[in-house]
This record gives structure tokens, C-alpha cells and sequence, in this order.
């Protein structure tokens, strides 16, 4: 569906809805359509006969919540309402006095609330305006100490429908139907643990209408699977060599971290990169060449502690090392997992490469360390760095990540680098604060190694963009959902527990042929 790849706040919400008002469509047959949307799904999750508790607050996501009580009712389910405030807006208002002329029992006070099944929250959407407090937050932590499903609409009672911050106290809900367009909070990480299992209803809200408010190419965006695979390389040119399918240089692993450097490597394997160089400290080479046959493996002079001491291209100061190659010749180049920070000399002569570059891990480390993030705004080509909220907050100290949207914009801004903030969401920005959200992802790739694989896989992507007309943040975005989706698939296979990083790189690839099932059939 085309609109789940936009994002709005509260603020543009409110804007795109005056205009559907302005046009003409009557606020009440909106809430009615809405109400009646809702209502579909819910049938779908709860069987007749079920006892529902409506929460109902002042505004109109209250009124939405008074239509689906309505409508429930009459489909045969045993509905109460909870509605303890004393001034309504005037169609909510509306809706309630015809729910009391239907008998739908209702309460003020928690004490007197009979069981139920699910209840549905319609207390605040995206109107909240202030922190939650007294006996409204004291319900709300009533709610959430039953255990009983709830299902939000728009969005869960309490949060911040831009930042996802917790105002006073928030619904836990376990799912949230969000009405017509992502609402940002909902893609923030500190917004997860109250949101369940999300969902778009989707009410027609025109597409001019959309782009009047956010713009023709909107500056937030989530990625989706349609998204993602409009960038991939597939279907690959009939007729193609492996160097029209792009070099990839990776510089990494260490004696210390041996396995960062293969799993790089599979990584960009699964990416179908057309020529894979790894550069590794020498004794490394014989263990990288077994585990990636196809890789040209580049034994680099080593330090006493088994770091890589030099790089041995020309354009590098190496010393009496014999040149191989030239830096610049690779389509792109991926550095950091494994590397350590004994030597930080390497890093300083990345960075002048001119062609696209990934840094991830130790590189990072060490552009903290040497305090290079000034000079990245010089390069000519694009670099990309994919920390993890520490590294980010280690590289860009004073920025405050609280707002991760708005935190990687700044950084990229700063810093002149597409970054990738990783995490629960995984976020995008280039310089100019165009921003990709990942939505989905899971626990199980929280563990050593599977950013490793990340940046190989972007690593041998970007390198097969280069000479396509396709922005590379949105190639650094298709990585990351592709990422994301094995791990996804690895987990519902073999639980949570089951995806180490190794085992994550052997679902690249069985993750995207579900996709292209017709095409190799
Ligand atoms: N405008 C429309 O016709 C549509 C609205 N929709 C629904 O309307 C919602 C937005 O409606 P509203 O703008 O009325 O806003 P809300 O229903 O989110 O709430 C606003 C009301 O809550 C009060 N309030 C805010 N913070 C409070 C707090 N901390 N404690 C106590 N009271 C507080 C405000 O004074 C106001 O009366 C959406 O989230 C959605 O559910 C959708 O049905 C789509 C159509
Ligand atoms: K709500």
C-alpha cells in the first residue's frame, strides 16, 4: 500500500485533515468511516460475545472510541464504557448522549469496572498536549496491571505522537491501529514497549493532500518492502561482467577478532557484489581464503598484537610495502568490524579515498578517537557511518539523542556522512535531514557479530548502485530492512535464541527469494 511509506507528526496530521475538511467532507462522517474501520478489524481479533471496555476521553479520538462502542454493541458484543470526564468536545458529546440512550453501561470510577475481555483505548490520540496526571494516569496504571489485551486507536494513550515520550504515564497496548498516516512516534524506539502490534487503517486520505502537507518528496519516511526492493539489483542485466556488478573492498579483522572479518565477508557475499577484496593482517589471510573461496584475500603487514599495521595501495604512506592496487579502483569500500584501535593510522587514509565509503565499529572508534568528523565534510564521495547508540553518542557527544530522529539529522548534518543509527528502529539520515526508518526488526539480532554482516551487506549493495540513479541513502535503508527481514525470518524459524550472526547471514538470501518466488520458479 503506497501510503505506508509516509510519516507525519501530530502537527501535519492536523493540517492534512483541515483540508479534507476544508474541502468538504463532514468531521462526523469521517469519525463514522473511521469508527467503521476499526470496527472491521476488531471483529476480525475478537470473537462475538466478548466482553469490551471502551475508554473514552475528551476529544475525538474519544468520539472514535464512542462509535466503535456503538457499533459493538450492536454486533452482539457485551460493551461498557469508561468515560470520567466532565467536558466533551461537541461531537463527542454527541456520540455518548446516543450511547446512554442505548444503555450502554458507563463509569466514572475505576473501582466500580466490571471485567472484560479487551478493552479498546480511545482516551487521547494525537491531541494529548500535556503530561497525564491524577486519577486519568491512575486508570491508566490500573489498566496496564490487568494484563488484558488493549487495543489502541491511533495511537497509545500517553505517548507523544511526534517524539513516542511518555507524558505522565502511557497505555501498554498490545495492538495499536494507527489512523491514516504513521504517526512518528510510533517509529521512535522509547515508543515500543507500549505500542503491540501496529497496524495502518487506512481511510482514503487523498495523496494531494498528503504531499500538500509534507512535501512532494516527503523528508521522513518509512522504509517498506516496496520501497526496499525498488533499489535492489535484481533482475541483473542480461549480458554483465563481475566488474560491472562492482568491486567491494573490505578492511577489516584482527588477530584478536577474526570472525568480525568472515562475517563481513558473508555478508557482502549475500549482497552479490561482483568482486569481493578483503583486506585483513597477513595471518589472517589463509583463514578468510577458506572461508571465502571466491574473495580476493589481501594479506596486510600486521602490528605486534595482530592489527592491520599498513595498507598496502597505492595513495597509502606505507612504508617499503609493495603496492598492489590503487585504493580508488574498488566501486566502494566497507572498513571497521574487528579492526581494533591499535592502529589508528589507517583511518586517516581511508577517509581520502575517493570512492563511496561504509566505516562501522573500531573505524568509528578510532574517528572518535582522532576527532576526524570535521574533515569528513571535505570528501567528494559519500560516506556512510552505521554506528549503534554508543558509538553515536561517543562521535557526536553533544548532540542529544533523546529525539533519535531528530539526533541523526543533526549528525548528518554536522558531519556531512549519511548516518545510520542502529537499533530497535534503525534510522537514516543524509546532510539534508532526508530521514529512512526501518518499522520492523527484531530482539534475536541483538547480539555480537550481526553488525558486522550489516555492513558487508551494504558494503556489496552500494557497490552495485554506484552507476545506477538511485540515492544512496535509500540503498543504505534497503540494506538495513534486508538485514532486519533475515533476522526476522532466522527468529520465526529458530526463536529469538537461535540467530547468531553466522546463522543470520544464511537467511539473506532465503528472505529475499520469497520475494522473487515467480521470477525462479
Ligand atoms: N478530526 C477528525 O475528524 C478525525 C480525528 N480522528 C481522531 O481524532 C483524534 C484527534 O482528536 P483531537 O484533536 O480531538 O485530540 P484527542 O482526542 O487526542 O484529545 C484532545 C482532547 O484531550 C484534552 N487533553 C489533551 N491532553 C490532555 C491531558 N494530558 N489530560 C487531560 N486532557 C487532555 C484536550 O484538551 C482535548 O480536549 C485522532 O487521534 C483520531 O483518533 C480520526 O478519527 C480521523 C478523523
Ligand atoms: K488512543
Amino acid at each position: 500500500m503506497t501510503k505506508e511509506k509516509f510519516i507525519v507528526t501530530a502537527d501535519q496530521m492536523r493540517q492534512i485533515e483541515a483540508r479534507i475538511f476544508t474541502a468538504g467532507m463532514p468531521v462526523a462522517a469521517l469519525m463514522e468511516k473511521v469508527g467503521g474501520l476499526i470496527c472491521q478489524r476488531l471483529q476480525a481479533i475478537i470473537s462475538p460475545g466478548k466482553c469490551i471496555g471502551i475508554l473514552v476521553g475528551p476529544g475525538h479520538n474519544g468520539g472514535d472510541a464512542l462509535v466503535v462502542a456503538r457499533e459493538l454493541h450492536f454486533r452482539g458484543y457485551h460493551v461498557w464504557i469508561y468515560q470520567p470526564f466532565s467536558k466533551l468536545k461537541e461531537l463527542t458529546s454527541q456520540h455518548f448522549q446516543y450511547t446512554q440512550s442505548l444503555k450502554i453501561p458507563c463509569y466514572q470510577e475505576i473501582s466500580q469496572l466490571p471485567s472484560y475481555d479487551f478493552l479498546i483505548d480511545g482516551l487521547f490520540g494525537f491531541g494529548l498536549e500535556r503530561e497525564i496526571t491524577d486519577s486519568i494516569a491512575a486508570a491508566v496504571n490500573y489498566f496496564n496491571s490487568k494484563n488484558q489485551p488493549i487495543i489502541s486507536i491511533d495511537i497509545p494513550s500517553g505517548l507523544h505522537t511526534d517524539t513516542g515520550e511518555v507524558l505522565g504515564t502511557a497505555i501498554q497496548a498490545t495492538h495499536t491501529f494507527c489512523l491514516g498516516l504513521w504517526k512518528q512516534g510510533l517509529l521512535q524506539e522509547q515508543a515500543l514497549p507500549y505500542i503491540g502490534k501496529a497496524e495502518l487503517i487506512d481511510f482514503d486520505i487523498p495523496l494531494a493532500d498528503i504531499h500538500a502537507v509534507i512535501g512532494d518528496i516527503p523528508k521522513i519516511k518509512r522504509i517498506t518492502q516496496t520501497t526496499a526492493l525498488s533499489t535492489l539489483p535484481l533482475p541483473r542485466p542480461l549480458i554483465t561482467h563481475k566488474y560491472k556488478q562492482g568491486h567491494l573492498l573490505l578492511i577489516c579483522g584482527s588477530r584478536r577478532y577474526a570472525g568480525g572479518a568472515i562475517l563481513t565477508g558473508l555478508g557482502a557475499r549475500a549482497s552479490g557484489v561482483g568482486m569481493l577484496s578483503i583486506a585483513v593482517p597477513e595471518s589472517l589471510k589463509m583463514l578468510l581464503a577458506s572461508q571465502l573461496p571466491e574473495a580476493l584475500i589481501i594479506g596486510c603487514p600486521e602490528t605486534e598484537t595482530g592489527a592491520i599495521a599498513h595498507l598496502p595501495f597505492v595513495g597509502c604512506v606505507s612504508g617499503s610495502v609493495t603496492h598492489l592496487t590503487d585504493l580508488n579502483s574498488f566501486t566502494a569500500i566497507a572498513c571497521g568490524p574487528g579492526l581494533t584501535k591499535d592502529n589508528i593510522s589507517i583511518i586517516p587514509e581511508i577517509i581520502q579515498c575517493q570512492c563511496p565509503l561504509v566505516l562501522d565499529a573500531d573505524a568509528l572508534n578510532i574517528l572518535t578517537q582522532i576527532g576526524t568528523i570535521p574533515t569528513l565534510k571535505q570528501r567528494k564521495s559519500a560516506i556512510i557511518l552505521t554506528p549503534h547508540t554508543g558509538e553515536f553518542q561517543r562521535l557526536f557527544p553533544n548532540i542529544d539523542h533523546t529525539d533519535r530522529i531528530k539526533a541523526i539529522q543533526t549528525a548528518a548534518e554536522e558531519s556531512g556522512a549519511i548516518v545510520l543509527l542502529k537499533g530497535a528502529r534503525t534510522a537514516i539520515s543524509n546532510p539534508q535531514g532526508n530521514v529512512w526508518i526501518n518499522p520492523e526488526s527484531t530482539p534475536a539480532l541483538a547480539r555480537g557479530g550481526s553488525g558486522d554482516v550489516l555492513t558487508g551487506l551494504l558494503g556489496g549493495l552500494l557497490a552495485q548502485i554506484m552507476n545506477k540513479e538511485i540515492f544512496i541513502e535509500d540503498i543504505v535503508a534497503t540494506a538495513a530492512w534486508w538485514h532486519s527481514q533475515a533476522g526476522i525470518l532466522a527468529a520465526q524459524t529458530r526463536t529469538e535464541l537461535g540467530v547468531d550472526a553466522f546463522t543470520l547471514t544464511q537467511y539473506l538470501i532465503p528472505v529475499l527469494k520469497q520475494y522473487y518466488s515467480e521470477r525462479y520458479k
